[in-house]
């Protein structure tokens, strides 16, 4: 599990991530949503060992992820798409990221087929669209077998199809009993996506829990959100401090 505790950044005086606590727990997809510099991808850095906190803890399996013996096959990671040399295959990619942590290279073909790419197994990175991409950044995240998956915006520009298919990849991976913590800046998608939510804006949680109880008597995720970013106006423009928690 995923246990993010009064977590702080601070780039100079402004507080980037600012005091967010909230858990992913095993068996379910948790949602981390909020509008483009919320602070979701700089939360996923501390968690994964890419920057360090100014205060608080971002534990997983009550570790942080610098002192995990073998990190991936622990917690499997996909931030800024799949972060692979254009010039090479799919499988010789695999192969790479497996060699390198000691991962059994048969791992390579189980993840190739798990994503679909078995077919594209040989084609050049340079050459896939961009929810091949996707796929591949997911089946490299997957090589390890983690039970705890991270993954920035996944859907990010995809087209029905690849979403469709990422929110049933998603759901099937938590039904294994992982814990899959995913971004997004789509409420609407993520709704149908996840099972429990952590709503942030500018670096606090507005909100978070179930559907049911982040939605409150709103319609819909998108209308709950709206109604707690413009109460996160309100409060900027009369000064006051300490909402929304
Ligand atoms: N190294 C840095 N120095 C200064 N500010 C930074 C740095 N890294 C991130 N920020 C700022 O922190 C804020 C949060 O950024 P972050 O990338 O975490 O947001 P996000 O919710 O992931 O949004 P997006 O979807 O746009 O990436 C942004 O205003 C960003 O400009």
């Amino acid at each position: 599990m995923i246990e993010i505790s009064n977590l702080v950044k601070r780039h100079g005086s402004r507080a980037v991530v600012d005091n967010v606590s909230f858990s992913a727990l095993p068996g379910r997809v948790t949602g981390l949503l909020g509008p483009n510099g919320a602070g979701k991808s700089s939360t996923m850095r501390i968690l994964l060992g890419l920057d360090r906190a100014t205060s608080g803890s971002a534990l997983i399996d009550g570790v942080p992820y610098r002192a995990l013996q073998r990190p991936l096959w622990k917690v499997g990671a996909m931030l800024d798409g799949p972060g692979a040399n254009k010039g090479r295959t799919a499988r010789a990619h695999l192969r790479w990221v497996a060699q390198s942590n000691a991962i059994p290279t048969r791992r390579v073909d189980e993840v190739l087929e798990l994503t679909g790419l078995r077919d594209a197994d040989k084609v050049r990175i340079g050459g896939f669209s961009l929810g091949m991409g996707q796929r591949l950044g997911i089946a490299a995240a997957l090589l390890g077998n983690p039970r705890v998956l991270v993954l920035d915006e996944p859907t990010n520009g995809l087209d029905p199809d690849g979403i469709r298919w990422t929110r049933q990849f998603l759901r099937s991976l938590a039904e294994e009993g992982r814990a899959v913590l995913v971004s997004s800046h789509l409420m609407s998608e993520m709704e149908e996506t996840a099972d429990d939510f952590v709503i942030i804006a500018r670096g606090k949680v507005l909100a978070s829990g179930t559907t049911t109880e982040v939605k409150g008597e709103h319609r819909t995720l998108e209308d709950a959100f709206f109604a707690l970013t413009e109460n996160q106006a309100d409060y900027r423009a009369t000064g006051t401090e300490g909402w929304g928690r």
